[in-house]
Order: C-alpha cells, then structure tokens, then sequence
C-alpha cells in the first residue's frame, strides 16, 4: 500500500510542485489565492478529504471556488458529512500537510502518524463528492483533488457545476438515511420551487408577485437561477442579468461588489424594475436594492434579512398561538447596523448575540436556539430550527382543536422550513425566501427598508506591512496588538455621536478591514479615516 501511495503522489509533486518558501494558512473560507498558486495545495487537501471521510465514515464535500474573488482567483473548502463546515480541529491537519516539506515520503509518514491517532486504516472506505464553480481553473483543480484522494482509496462522486449552499446540501443528503445516499439536482430545485409554491398558494391573497431582477455576478448561480425560473414562471417572474453568458465573474457586479461600494451593478436595466438582488460568484450571499423616489440607491443588506425573517416568523408562531416557549435568537457579527440590533432587541424584544466574523461562528451559535436566524450584513445567512421546534409545528398545523387561522399559520411556518438551506447560506433559497415573504406580510422594498434607518457606516481595507500584527479580542470588536491601537480607536470613537469603528486584519485578503458608524455619513467617512491613519502608523 505504502509504495503505492508514495509513487502516486511522487508523481502529482512533480506535476505541481511547492513553490519554495510558501506559507498559506486554512482559515474560515479555506484557501484562496490566485489560482496559479493552488495546484500543490490541491493535493494535500484531496489527502485530508479523503481521512476525514475515512474517520467520519461518510461523504466529504470538496468545493472549488474563490466566491466573491476575481476571475484569476480561486480556491477551496471541505464540507463535513452533516452538510456544515470541516471541523475545526481539521483545519489544523490541512494546515500541517501544507507546510511540509515537498516529498512524498514525508507527506506518507505524516499520513501514517494521523491514521494512527486517528485510528484508520489506509484501506478503509472513503468517499467524497466534489464540486466546482465556473472559473476557468476550477476542473483542472478539481482532477488534482481527484488524483491525490484516489491514491488513498477514495471514491468520487462529481457533481461538477454547482453552488456552495448545493454542494452542502448534497452532502448532507448523502449522509443523511431518509435520503438513501441519494441527492439530484432536479429534487433540490423541486425540493425549493414546491414550498415557494406552496406557500403562496395557501395564503389568501389576489395579489401577484412582482418581476424581480437578478445580478447573478456572472457566476455559477446563474445557471441555477435559470433552472428554477422556468420551474416558477407561473408564480414570479425571476430576469437574469449578469448571467456569464458575456461578462467577467464578479467584476462590477455582485453581492460583495454592490454591499461594498453601496452602488448597482452594471449591466442591470434600473429603470424597468421596482426590486433587484445581487448574489455572488458561488450563490451563499444575498443583498437586495433599489431606486427609491428621490433615485437615490437603496440597499437591503444581511442584517435586513434577519429583521424580515425574524418578523414573518415571529408573526406566525404568534398567530400560530406557538410564540410563548420557542427560544428564538439573532447571530451577529461587529459588522451588522447597530440600528438593526437596537430595532431586534429593543422594539422585537429578541436577543442578538456577536459573534466573529466568518459563517462557521455564526451558525454554530445558531444551534444554541429554536430558531437561531444569522446574518453576516454582508448578505450571507440561514436559519436553524431544531427537530422539537420542526415537530411542533407540524403537529400544530393539522391539529383540529386549533381555528383555521392558526392552523394556517403552522402551516406557513413549516413550509417555510422547507424553502430554507438549513446546511449553510443559500443565496437561491434565501431570494425565494424573502419574495414570499414580502408577499405574505404584503410589503414593498420601501416599507421593508423603512423598519428602521440605517446609521451611516464606512468600510475600508488598508494595506500593512504585515496583516498579523493585529490582534483582535471580544468578537473581533477590540484590538489587543499592536499596542496602544485600541486606546487610539477609543479616543477617536468617543468624539463622535453614535460613534463605533473596530479593526480586523482580513482572513480572505492580505489587508486589514477598517470599519466605522456614527451619526453622519461625513462623522463615518471622517471617522474611518482617522482610524485608518492609526493602523498606518502603529503598523510601519
Ligand atoms: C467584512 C466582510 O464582509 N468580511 C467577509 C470576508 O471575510 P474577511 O475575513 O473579512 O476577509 O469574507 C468571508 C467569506 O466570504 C465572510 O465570511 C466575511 O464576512
Ligand atoms: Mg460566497
């Protein structure tokens, strides 16, 4: 087995060898570098995929994207067999393999020394299904990930063209008995399009649903997108621009681009519609938009996402009469409005809780609720209801000594379950899950933004010299390094009203994020600024 293994990945090193004097490190979103650069890594993660699923016993999902990157970008993450992201403890293996030396002797006995303290054998089964978005570099990355999981006896299953969000939900569905390890396209979209359906044919209403226009960031979601629109044509209108038939992946268009410059896309018609969203370039983030009366650019971000879907289900389990004894909890991070949590806690009277950036920290702090809603504010989220919560709800919907009205709004609320991607953030499901929403509760884009106002915030990435010198504490919201930086942040914070400014270094890019609020769009913008030259100066 040993030479086998060992002359298998001989071969791989000589095709894609290390670049010497290398350092990556596997972090939330895994790896992501320009796609050049990656091969190498392919194989050491195409070696952990397939111990992962030797040790879990079930299928591991492999995913190559770079999501919201430029087109020369990409990278790649693994998805455990529950649909969630891998293990944490994992990461670290990942991270040891890479910064070995490059030799297939050296890699064997690593792999050797983790079996046995993990307590596999070489031969015992493994299997992983893998995945990949439209980038031009995504299939030859995918065969290295291949090869390198074959050499350990691995069976794969190629999913090729999909969204993250459906490649965890593959996974999750192959683990998972009632599914029988099986998992199709064509189910998942039906699986999504019939509770849309559904749910707007139970609600008495005369009304129809309006045209949506979407910017699918010339991405992978795109093609997913025009699936369900056929599928839905007779409900809502869904028009796809930005739909990687012509333009650049994630250039000018998409969710990041839009949350981050606060401006429309290109290649979108504004004046024909009344509502837009933006996804991004591997479909797990949502932002929506529009031109408002005066035309000025209105956005609908991550945080407005979990005060509609708070709203809607916080109606109907009081409708339902379910509300008293379902604990129901909103994730944060330091980046959501501090106007949406004051409207969540104070007015919805819910908990909010902070937790640090990234969507793994905010869906394991999800599971402490019934219903746990997380939203990044930049439009990446779920939410997570739990199996008691789930058999509540059916039970209620078909329970006779309830009226109709309340049995009706069980009944929403566990269509809804169905329309939600509870394995991680769906961009698709989550579009479909907001649209029904809106026409539920009878809302507009106005009247959803009008919830509570924004205050006024500014997002900047400042290059440093090294991105690690800063340490952070308290949810990312306090720095701990270099000295002095968080007394300085204080000091500038404390002149401004409604003033609130944190600083992280970025785990996706080599820069520091600086990130400011106050009462002003100029107090904001001033604010940011001043922080910035701090970090400068403290970082030289
Ligand atoms: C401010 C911001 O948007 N940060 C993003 C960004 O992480 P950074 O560590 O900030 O680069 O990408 C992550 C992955 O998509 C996402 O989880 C996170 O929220
Ligand atoms: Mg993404």
């Amino acid at each position: 087995m040993s030479n086998l293994v060992v002359g298998k990945l001989k071969t791989l090193i000589r095709e894609y060898p290390k670049p010497v004097g290398i350092v990556v490190d596997y972090d939330t979103t895994g790896f992501r570098a320009r796609a050049e650069t990656l091969p190498w890594i392919m194989i050491r993660i195409g070696l952990v995929a397939a111990l992962r699923s030797k040790v879990k016993q079930g299928c591991v999902g492999v995913m190559i994207t770079a999501s919201h990157n430029p087109g020369h970008d990409n990278g790649i993450k693994l998805v455990d067999p529950r649909g969630e992201m891998l293990d944490q403890a994992w990461e670290v293996y990942a991270n040891n393999l890479c910064a070995l030396d490059d030799d297939a002797e050296v890699l064997w006995t690593y792999l050797e020394t983790l079996m046995i303290e993990l307590n596999i054998q070489p031969n015992d089964d493994a299997i992983i299904g893998i995945a990949y978005d439209n980038r031009e570099s995504s299939p030859l990355l995918a065969s290295i990930v291949k090869r390198a999981a074959q050499a350990l006896h691995t069976v794969i299953m190629d999913f090729e063209l999909m969204t993250t969000p459906q490649l965890h939900y593959a996974i999750h569905c192959y683990n998972h008995d009632e599914f029988h390890g099986r998992f199709n396209e064509i189910s998942y979209f039906e699986k999504l399009c019939t509770s849309f359906q559904n749910l707007v044919m139970i609600t008495p209403s005369n009304r129809s649903l309006e045209s949506l226009a979407i910017d699918a960031a010339n991405g992978v979601g795109a093609f997913k997108l025009a699936q369900i629109r056929r599928i839905l044509k007779k409900f809502i209108p869904l028009d796809i621009y930005n739909d990687g038939r012509t333009g650049h992946l994630n250039e000018k268009c998409g969710a990041d681009y839009v949350k981050h410059y606060q401006i429309a896309p290109d290649g979108i018609p504004l004046n024909h519609y009344s509502k837009f969203c933006s996804i991004d370039g591997d479909a797990d983030r949502l932002i929506y938009f529009f031109i408002d009366k005066n035309n000025h650019f209105r956005l609908l971000d991550g945080d407005r996402f979990s005060v509609l879907f708070l709203s809607f289900l916080s109606l109907k389990l009081k409708e339902a009469q379910l509300f008293d004894g379902v604990k129901i909890g909103v994730v944060q991070t330091a980046y959501s409005n501090q106007n949406s949590t004051d409207y969540i806690v104070k007015i919805m009277k819910v908990p909010v809780v902070c937790v640090r950036s990234g969507v793994k920290y905010l869906h394991h702090k999800a599971l402490d609720y019934d219903i746990g809603i997380y939203f990044e504010a930049n439009g990446h989220g779920t939410v997570l209801f739990n199996d008691d919560l789930k058999i509540k709800v059916k039970a209620a919907s078909v329970d006779q000594q309830r009226t109709e009205q309340q049995r009706l709004a069980a009944k929403q609320i566990h269509t809804f379950i169905d329309l939600i991607n509870e394995t991680v953030g769906d961009a698709i499901a989550n579009l479909l899950a907001t649209e029904v929403i809106l026409f539920i509760l009878n809302m507009n884009l106005d009247q959803w933004l009008a919830l509570y106002d924004d205050l006024p915030q500014r997002l900047l990435k400042v290059t440093v010299r090294n991105r690690t010198m800063i340490q952070t504490t308290d949810a990312e919201r306090r720095c701990t390094a270099p000295a002095h930086l968080q007394d300085r942040i204080d000091e500038l914070v404390s002149k401004y009203p409604s003033g609130r400014a944190f600083v992280r270094p970025s785990r996706t890019e080599d820069i520091v994020r600086v990130y400011a609020e106050a009462a002003t769009q100029i107090a904001a913008d001033g604010l940011a600024d001043e922080v910035q030259k701090v970090v400068e100066e403290l970082t030289k």
